[in-house]
């Protein structure tokens, strides 16, 4: 990693995700990679960081597909808070895993504030960025949600015998595509929260730098964890760590499926504005106290 910033404070390290392979978008072309409103999304997703003041470092991990063109992008926009790029994994888990050991080889200290971000993420706010790096000086782990409009359900399949079935992450098609219901395939509703209680999990995910390595440690011997973000690795692992929620946004999309795509198109202008503005304002401050 070169040039970690050296500073008495601890360090701001944005880790952002971008090793995946995209199976749901198109795995023949790199989500991370399709321009949306001219622009690679991984750009969109690294200049969020670059421009937030309060970041100090970035480390960007990828796959060998797409290691050569996120490396491109870097130097286009001649990023100067890139610190790393590092081959991720085959989990998100995996890749985040990668990151931190990549970190922990550099001696990031323990009180560092990591935040964790999908790559394919491009639309969080300043704002965002800001709330997450000031709830790590309250909590040591944080993460970026939105209350749940929708009520959620907790549903499971159930098994020819009537038991529940032993793969929970089952999508359960319910249809056997003659129109005909298939009792046997449908998932059966076990718990529904008070939608009071229930939030989408966005990102970034943030944590000092020690407790989400040890969530990590403490994940490593289990290997039927397989977690879909990292705030449930700190939930699981160390139960008595609290996890605050800061408030996200409808914009800070993930671009998952093809359809996603037309979304991002109509949130980009209004980002650019978001970011524009932001970065005014950040240069009158500056001259202000000049
Ligand atoms: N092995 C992996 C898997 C995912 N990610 C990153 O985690 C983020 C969220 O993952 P997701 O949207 O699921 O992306 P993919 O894993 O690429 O998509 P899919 O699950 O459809 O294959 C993405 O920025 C993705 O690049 C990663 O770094 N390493
Ligand atoms: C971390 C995350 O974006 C929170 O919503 C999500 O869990 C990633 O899941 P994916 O399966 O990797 O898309």
């Amino acid at each position: 990693m070169v040039g970690m910033s050296q500073s008495h404070q601890a360090p701001v390290i944005a880790i952002i995700l971008a090793a995946g392979f995209g199976t749901r978008f198109d795995p023949a072309k790199p989500k991370q990679l399709v321009s949306v409103a001219d622009r690679p999304v991984i750009e969109w997703t690294i200049e969020a960081f670059e421009d937030c003041p309060e970041v100090t470092d970035i480390l960007v991990v990828v796959n060998a597909a797409v290691s050569d063109a996120v490396e491109k992008v870097i130097d286009d926009m001649g990023s100067r808070k890139v610190r790393g790029i590092v081959p991720g994994g085959e989990t998100r888990a995996d890749s985040t895993r990668a990151a931190l050991e990549f970190l922990r080889e550099y001696n990031i200290p323990d009180d560092a504030k990591v935040l964790i971000h999908d790559g394919v993420r491009p639309f969080v706010s300043p704002k965002t960025i800001l709330d997450c790096v000031a709830a790590l000086d309250s909590v040591n782990a944080a993460t970026v949600a939105v209350p749940s409009t929708d009520t959620i359900l907790i549903a499971a399949p159930v098994g020819a015998d009537g038991a529940e079935a032993d793969d929970a992450s089952s999508d359960g098609a319910s249809s056997d595509g003659a129109g005909r219901f298939d009792t046997s395939a449908a998932p059966i509703v076990r718990i529904v929260p008070d939608r009071a209680t229930t939030y989408r999990a966005q990102t970034p995910q943030c944590f000092r730098f020690s407790t989400i390595s040890e969530a990590y440690r403490r994940a490593a011997g289990d290997e039927n964890f397989h977690p879909t973000d990292d705030t449930r690795v700190v939930v699981d692992y160390l139960p008595d760590e609290p996890v605050a929620v800061v408030e996200g946004s409808d914009d800070n999309i993930k671009i998952t499926t093809r359809p996603d795509l037309e979304v991002a198109e109509l949130i980009a202008p209004r980002a650019r504005r978001v970011r524009n503005y932001a970065r005014r304002r950040a240069v009158q401050e500056m001259t202000s106290g000049m």
